[in-house]
């Protein structure tokens, strides 16, 4: 079985800026994918050169074994990308849009399917309403929409949730986890990282055009996260030099120390006493992928 996408050695570069400087990355069918970074890491420019919008400067990129150039039609039908420009026609309703795209994509007749996505993504009653008109997060759902109507099996979504209201990214999350279950193959940037945590098995992280890590989101979180004792104290004081060695974050009187086992939380508490601090409020933090971020992000 082919993967859902494959991209080997990609470089890409605008004038003196290296947007990608060589990419290698596989992900396997069925598979709910994270692909994040910071602002600028080359996200976006690498989904632009997978759905052919952009000619990568070398490497070779497939879409479930189809190559993005030499056999670009095949490709492109196999990818729905969700951009994350809110860009659209103003002069169409929803309806006549998602008719347009599926005209595009030599589909005729495929009002009942567009009927189904218009109602799992909850526009039913936009459909004849024009693009314009909706709200920022209609719009994001019906572009979501437009990526859907030649039922892609991989399905790349850039930040669909940025400017997106709670209730909403619960109900996009829930369509998108469904997709996945039935098949399709979920690749997803986003900065929300306990978005990205919560959805994704794997994740690739970007930095400067390059991948700095690539694990499962288990793997990531056991490797690069800890669990952290968060105590806020009545007075600052000094802490011993190993105490000290544990705190990963201090702003005054908050302080954070890192542990790995919950038995080893007695021991910091003991610390924190004989160095003579009062305690007056306390919490244990999860590892969560915001540590392991900021961790790789800082290691590269
Ligand atoms: N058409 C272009 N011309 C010149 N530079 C570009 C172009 N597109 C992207 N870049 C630059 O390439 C780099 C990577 O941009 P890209 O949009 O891929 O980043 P990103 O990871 O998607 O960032 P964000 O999280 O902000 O969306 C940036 O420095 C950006 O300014």
């Amino acid at each position: 079985m082919s993967p859902a996408i494959r991209i080997a050695g990609v470089t890409k570069r605008f004038r003196s800026l290296q947007a990608l400087a060589g990419v290698d990355l596989e992900v396997a069918q069925g598979e709910f994918f994270g692909l994040l970074g910071p602002n600028g890491a080359g996200k976006t420019t690498l989904i632009s050169t997978l759905a052919g919008l952009a000619r990568a400067d070398s490497g070779t990129l497939e879409v479930m074994g189809h190559d993005v150039v030499h056999d670009y039609r095949a490709a492109r039908l196999a990818l729905g990308v969700v951009p994350q420009e809110l860009v659209f026609d103003p002069f169409f309703s929803v309806r006549e849009m998602l008719r347009i795209q599926s005209g595009y994509f030599g589909i005729r007749n495929n009002d009942a399917w567009i009927d189904e996505i218009l109602h799992s993504l909850d526009l039913t009653s936009k459909g004849d309403v024009n693009m314009r008109l909706l709200s920022g997060g209609m719009k994001r759902r019906a572009l979501v929409a437009q990526a859907l109507v030649h039922r892609p099996p991989v399905i790349v979504l850039d930040e669909p949730t940025a400017g997106v209201d709670v209730e909403l990214r619960h109900g996009l999350w829930q369509f998108i986890r469904k997709l996945n279950r039935d098949g399709h193959t979920i690749v997803l940037t986003t900065h929300y990282l306990e978005e990205a945590e919560s959805l994704c098995g794997r994740i690739a992280m970007l930095k400067a055009g390059r991948v700095v890590a690539l694990d499962t989101t288990a793997n990531l979180l056991q490797r690069f996260a800890s669990h952290n004792l968060q105590v806020r104290l009545a007075a600052a004081v000094v802490l011993p030099e190993a105490l000290a060695a544990q705190v990963v974050k201090c702003d005054g009187v908050d302080l954070e120390l890192a542990f790995e086992r919950f038995d080893d939380v007695g021991q910091l508490l003991a610390g924190l006493k004989s160095a003579g601090a009062e305690i007056v409020d306390m919490a244990i933090g999860k590892p969560d992928l915001e540590q392991v971020f900021v961790g790789v992000m800082n290691q590269n």
